[in-house]
């Protein structure tokens, strides 16, 4: 039997937009249960999701090896779709990684990356899927460069609202410029978060995912959670809040004691009935069992 195991991940950590994502301990598992006729998918997710030849894991896996065999798999997965936790990026790395296995002639994980990135359109969801951990990425030219920092020593808190957010929605609310000294200072900020998250200086790097200009400001009005968890949170003492994503979903990072402590003030809030979670950070990445 063949399991592949892929992590959540929640992408941006506010200025980082489209190049920094990082894994969280909540999976989504795809055991191959052997061959069939036709393709057979078991899922969670309900009748919108396809379970047959059309499903996103299935179509990613005949996009790399069209003349796969059809088989009958088993998808488990905590991972809420269309939130901001990279549920496309586990169903697009999910089904490459089975291809790969199911193929004569696999392809190395830097090529395998590439194609989730082609498919996704950017790197940060899965460059940290399949790295685990914290990934920082670049995809331009047709190439994708990838490094994995150091392990935050920090816990996500993290809310998910009830409604879906699709990333193309939520696309669709940014600008298609931005005026020249808001990308220098952007890029400032982002950069700077980076070379704090290098050298493990998590106090000043929690500071910065606040500073995004680039994504947050004009998908404030679809997210009106963020701004009341930044606000909690901030009345709490506790910097670290921002748009996990393309949204809905808000996560804050700090340390395990101080997220929980928050989770008591989001949980007490009436005005927030989605789910909470305490996440641990992933450092396994795409995960492969055979047995
Ligand atoms: N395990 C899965 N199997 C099949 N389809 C899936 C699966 N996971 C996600 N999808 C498809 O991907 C869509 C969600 O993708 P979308 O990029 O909008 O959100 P997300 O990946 O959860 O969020 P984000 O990219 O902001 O982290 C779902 O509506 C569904 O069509
Ligand atoms: N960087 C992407 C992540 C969601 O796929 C965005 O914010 O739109």
């Amino acid at each position: 039997m063949l399991k592949i195991s892929v992590p959540a991940t929640s992408a941006n950590l506010g200025p980082g937009f489209d190049s920094i994502g990082l894994a969280l301990n909540m999976q989504l598992t795809l055991t191959v249960l052997g061959p069939r006729q036709t393709w057979q998918v078991s899922h969670p997710f309900g009748a919108n999701v396809p379970s047959d030849a059309r499903n996103l894991i299935v179509k990613t896996a005949l996009s790399l090896v069209p003349n796969l065999t059809p088989q009958r798999l088993e998808v488990t997965s905590e991972i809420p779709l269309a939130r901001g936790l990279g549920s496309s990026s586990t169903a697009i790395v999910a089904g490459l990684a089975l291809a790969n296995e199911l193929s004569a002639t696999p392809i190395t994980k830097q090529a395998l990356l590439l194609k989730a990135t082609e498919l996704e359109g950017h790197p940060d969801n899965v460059a940290p899927a399949i790295l685990g951990g914290l990934a920082v990425a670049t995809y331009a030219d047709q190439r994708v460069q990838a490094v994995q920092l150091p392990t935050p020593d920090l816990t996500a808190s993290v809310y998910v609202p009830n409604e879906e957010l699709l990333t193309s929605a939520s696309r669709h609310a940014l600008p298609a410029e931005l005026p020249y000294k808001q990308a220098i200072a952007g890029s400032s900020i982002g950069n700077t978060l980076v070379a704090a998250l290098a050298m493990k200086n998590w106090s000043l790097a929690l500071e910065l995912l606040e500073q995004d200009r680039f994504h947050e400001q004009y998908r404030a009005s679809l997210v009106p959670a963020l701004a009341t968890i930044r606000t909690t949170a901030h009345a709490m003492g506790l910097v670290g809040t921002y748009l996990s994503g393309a949204g809905p979903t808000i996560v804050t990072l700090g340390t395990q004691t101080d997220m929980s402590q928050l989770q008591v003030k989001l949980q007490a809030n009436p005005a927030l009935t989605g789910k909470t979670f305490l996440l641990p950070v992933n450092t396994e990445g795409l995960t492969v069992h055979k047995s």
